[in-house]
This record gives structure tokens, C-alpha cells and sequence, in this order.
């Protein structure tokens, strides 16, 4: 089976099981570890695709439900497909959609066919299916998409969680039998079990016996603690196939993307950066930093001393506190540019620190400046 998405190890880590990969897709090559940055809406919010490009992002992700319900698969269909739509002519990642179905939306009501929902816009009464999900992510022509699932809740119950991964998988075969499978689109798989071992094993055994490209770990960040997190990946990342891509969804502060690599995951998303860096809160190399904060009032300082970005290079924490106070957009622009750079750069480091064999040095001089150490 042609896949049109291919990863190529490069090399793995001796003090980890951290790997440096390539992922290979029909809209350039992305180097792993790697952040995604997340365009929900066709849009990394406030950046153009040219400062995306400028701080070398390679990839970036997009919802197929809001994209489902504004402005319509159709429509973008219609403009060429999502990289025409939003001019963006490196890779994309579509979500399924099901995780935003249950995170959004209110009356669902799941079945074995599919989701029953109300649209968190409009309220009218929608439908999506695994054969739905992959026409919607079929029309807006991304380079991976996402097996339609189920997320399910933390905390769940055993057994809600057991026929919950195995609707998953019964989703994930249809996912696979619909897809028409263009040349140069590729399904990942998504595991599910939430914090069960046995069921983590059941439900990557169910999905690796099937031939998808990729898999991502999905159920995870959903408001458990990060030591739960990192022991179903302890048990989880070495199910998964050694020659295809391993993505850990919804994962996006510094520290988890550290941990996150040392156990051998290969790409992340999240929208922590976009999110955070619109009411003025930043990531710097000592950490958090709230710029919105008063005692910034009259720091003429760079935002983050150690960051060669274009916000640290020409404006101060004044100035930003200022904009942003003034609820100025170019203020949410400048902010948003930083996070999402600093993370670009925080991987490039990670990436450099596996080829050096020292992932976990660079991880406790990381932790120790940014302050991790300390909560
Ligand atoms: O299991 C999943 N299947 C499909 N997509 C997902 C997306 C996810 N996103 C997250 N967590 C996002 C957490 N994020 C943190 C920053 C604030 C907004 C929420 N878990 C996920 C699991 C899944």
C-alpha cells in the first residue's frame, strides 16, 4: 500500500528513547521532534503563512468540525482545497473532528453509525460519521488525517473506556475502507484506553494490526495529572510501530514536549502558545512570563534576553504590556509570534540535543532556567 506520508529515522538517542525522524509528505519534509501549530479556523491565529514560514514551521493543523460547520467542506473544495483556501503551501494536519464534537459541542448523543450534535454556532442538529469525516477531510485535501474517535473523558470507568476504544477501532477500519485513499493524502490512526495499561494495549494492538501510516496517541491531556500522562506513555510509545511517525495530540507546553520526546513521540500540537500569547502570557527562557503584568510597566527590556525572534529583536515588555493593555491587536501579533517561535526553537535545541546523545542533560538545564524544578 502506497502511503503518501513516510517516516525515516534517522537516529535514536543513547541516553533516551528519543529518535531524530523525518516525516516525508507530498508538501515538504518536517524534521522530528517537531510542534505543530494549530489554524483551527484555516488560520494559525494573527500570523500570515509568511512569518509561519520565517520561523521554519513545516506543518501546520486544522479542524475538520469547525471547518465543517464554517465555512463548509464544500466551499473549500470548491477554492482548491485548504492549502489554495488559506495559501499555505507547506504540510497540513486535519483533526477529525471527534474530539471537538465532544469538547464543544452540547446534545451529542453517540451511536455506533456516528455522533449526534448540535452545531456550538448555529444549533442546528449535525452529524458526523467515519465515513463523513473522511469526505469532509478528503475535500479539504490535507496531507494527514485523523481516523474519526472517540476521546473519551478523564476520569472515565473501566468499562466505558473498553467500549469506547473498541467503537474507536470499529471507526478506524471504516475510516480505512472509505477513504479513497488519493495519492497524496494519509490516515493516521489515533490509540484511545485513557489511563488503563490493558486497554492502551487492546486498543493499539486492534489499530496496529491495520496498515495506517501513522498513529497518534490520543485521550490524553484531558485534565489528567502529567505524571499519569508520561506512565501511559511509558507503556504506550513502545506498542506503536518503530517505522511510522508517533503523534501525541493536543500536547504543547515546554516540559511535556521535552518529555514528550525522551519517550519517543514524534509530533506535537496544541494551541497553549496562540492561546495564552492573546492575553498576554509568554514563554521565555526563565519561564512564564505575563507581560500584561504591572511591574512591566516600565521595562524597557527585550521580552526574553536569550530569543532572537522579531519581537525580542525590536520591542520591549513596555511596549507590549502597553498594546496589549490597549487591547492593540498588533500587541497579540507580536506575542503570538514569540510563543510559537520559542517553541520552533526549543525543538530545533531538542532535536540537537538527541543528535548529541544528551536529551536528558538538556532537559534538567531546561527545566532548572525555566524554572520547572520549583512546582
Ligand atoms: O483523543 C483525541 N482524538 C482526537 N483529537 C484529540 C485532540 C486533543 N487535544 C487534547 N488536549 C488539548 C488540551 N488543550 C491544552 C491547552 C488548552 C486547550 C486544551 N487532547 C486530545 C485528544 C484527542
Amino acid at each position: 500500500m502506497t502511503a503518501a506520508v513516510t517516516y525515516e529515522a534517522i537516529k535514536t538517542c543513547k541516553q533516551s528513547g528519543a529518535r531524530l525522524g523525518r516525516v516525508h509528505t507530498p508538501h515538504g519534509t518536517i524534521e522530528t521532534p517537531t510542534f505543530m501549530p494549530v489554524g483551527t479556523q484555516a488560520t494559525v491565529k494573527t500570523m500570515s503563512p509568511e512569518e509561519l514560514k520565517e520561523m521554519d514551521a513545516r506543518i501546520i493543523l486544522s479542524n475538520t468540525y469547525h471547518l465543517f460547520l464554517r465555512p463548509g467542506h464544500e466551499l473549500i473544495r470548491e477554492a482548491g482545497g485548504l492549502h489554495k483556501f488559506m495559501n499555505w503551501d507547506r504540510a497540513i494536519l486535519t483533526d477529525s473532528g471527534g474530539f471537538q464534537v465532544f469538547s464543544l459541542s452540547d446534545m451529542r448523543k453517540i451511536t455506533e453509525e456516528g455522533v449526534h450534535f448540535r452545531s456550538h454556532l448555529s444549533g442546528d442538529k449535525l452529524f458526523i460519521s467515519p465515513e463523513i469525516a473522511m469526505e469532509i477531510q478528503n475535500a479539504l485535501g490535507s496531507d494527514i488525517m485523523m481516523a474519526f474517535d472517540e476521546c473519551a473523558p478523564f476520569p472515565a470507568e473501566h468499562d466505558y473506556v473498553k467500549k469506547s476504544l473498541e467503537r474507536t477501532s470499529r471507526w478506524a477500519e471504516r475510516c480505512l475502507e472509505s477513504h479513497t485513499r488519493p495519492a497524496d493524502q494519509s490516515l493516521f490512526a489515533i490509540i484511545q484506553g485513557g489511563m488503563y495499561e490493558d486497554l492502551r494495549r487492546q486498543s493499539a494492538a486492534d489499530l496496529t494490526s491495520l496498515d495506517f501510516p501513522g498513529y497518534a496517541i490520543g485521550g490524553l491531556s484531558v485534565g489528567e495529572p502529567k505524571h499519569l500522562m508520561y506512565d501511559v506513555l511509558d507503556y504506550t510509545v513502545p506498542l506503536m510501530p518503530a517505522n511510522k511517525p508517533r503523534y501525541l495530540m493536543g500536547v504543547g507546553s515546554p516540559d511535556a514536549l521535552i518529555e514528550g520526546s525522551i519517550r519517543g513521540i514524534d509530533m506535537f500540537d496544541c494551541v497553549l502558545p496562540t492561546r495564552i500569547a492573546r492575553n498576554g502570557t509568554t514563554m521565555t527562557s526563565q519561564g512564564r512570563l505575563v507581560v500584561r503584568n504591572a511591574q512591566y510597566a516600565n521595562d524597557f527590556g527585550p521580552l526574553d534576553p536569550e530569543c532572537d525572534c522579531y519581537t525580542c529583536r525590536n520591542y520591549s515588555r513596555a511596549y507590549l504590556r502597553h498594546l496589549i493593555k490597549a487591547d492593540e491587536t498588533f500587541g497579540l501579533r507580536l506575542t503570538t509570534y514569540h510563543n510559537l517561535y520559542f517553541l520552533q526553537n526549543l525543538m530545533k535545541n531538542v532535536r540537537q540535543a538527541i543528535m548529541d546523545d544528551r536529551l536528558l542533560d538538556f532537559r534538567d538545564e531546561f527545566f532548572e532556567q525555566y524554572g520547572l524544578f520549583n512546582n
